[in-house]
């Protein structure tokens, strides 16, 4: 796959803006992963790889709070966020797609959109009932997000449409909408390509790069699809079994044998 990996004159910095040490989580008896440890450095885009039961949903879901690390420590900007539940996860900045899309069928694409920006949203109902003015600005800006980042992945056409019946290549991407209209400083995309052909592969590649580029945010990527991997990540970590068998380079850890027998060795599940 031809993609330009430029980071558009991001400079890399030194402070992780993720850090996790030491993750295991268990589930009864089975170590679904044990001594992860991973640092997604400011405007990088960090993959994650594995074959399927190696980890790799738990272990973001250990990120984001909905199943807490037994072990370890996840760090956000150097701020402890281990088991802090995810609705105040996604508050500090992390927002996140699902392997299985997570959109509401029924209802239309800029409203699935638009429920990516209620973090924030005020709650105070009876405040806006009563002092409507006070909420106008609000809404004035949540509209204004909302309306970029639909221009931004080039959703306006369809707009109007129930999510229902569009292909699962625009599905993705307006998964990946509603997460950037939270205004993240990470992303979490869990296999954001599944089940996309090639061309669709390639657009979905472009809005990642441009997302890191125009909107500055770091992104963990959950893949399969080494050509993407290799095409656009900065770095990479691979699981097997929960545990870690190799980092760094993506080209260069593609080629370590240990990965290369995990994914001949096929699915565990
Ligand atoms: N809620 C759960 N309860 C029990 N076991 C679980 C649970 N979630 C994950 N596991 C187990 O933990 C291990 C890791 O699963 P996980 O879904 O994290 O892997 P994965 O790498 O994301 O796989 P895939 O690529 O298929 O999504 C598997 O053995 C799985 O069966």
């Amino acid at each position: 796959m031809m993609i330009n990996n430029k980071t558009a004159g991001l400079q890399l910095g030194d402070e992780p803006i993720l850090r996790c040490t030491g993750i295991e989580r268990r589930f009864g008896g089975v170590v679904a992963v044990t001594g992860v440890n991973l640092e997604v450095k400011p405007g990088e885009i960090f993959g994650l790889v594995g074959p399927n039961g190696s980890g790799k949903t738990t272990l973001t879901n250990a990120i984001t709070g909905f199943y807490p690390p037994n072990e370890g420590a996840v760090r956000l900007s150097g701020k402890d966020i281990t088991g802090t539940a995810p609705h105040k996860v996604a508050k500090l900045g992390v927002a996140r797609t699902f392997q299985n899309l997570a959109l509401f069928n029924g209802m239309s694409v800029l409203d699935n959109i638009l429920l990516g920006r209620h973090i924030h949203m005020n709650p105070g109902v009876l405040r806006t009932a009563f002092y409507w003015w006070a909420a106008r600005p609000e809404e004035i800006e949540n509209r204004k997000v909302v309306e970029e980042v639909i221009e931004f992945l080039q959703l306006e056409s369809i707009r109007h449409e129930l999510v229902d019946g569009l292909p699962i290549g625009l599905k993705k991407r307006v998964e990946l909408a509603r997460a950037l209209v939270a205004e993240p400083q990470m992303l979490i995309l869990d296999e954001p390509m599944a089940g996309m052909n090639q061309e669709e592969k390639g657009y979905m590649c472009r809005f990642i790069l441009d997302a890191r580029a125009e909107r500055g945010v770091s992104v963990l990527l959950i893949e399969h699809h080494m050509d993407v991997i290799t095409g656009i990540c900065d770095r990479m970590l691979a699981l097997n079994y929960g545990e870690m068998i190799a980092s760094g380079i993506p080209k260069e850890v593609v080629k370590d044998p240990r990965v290369i027998e995990a994914y001949i060795g096929g699915s565990h599940g």
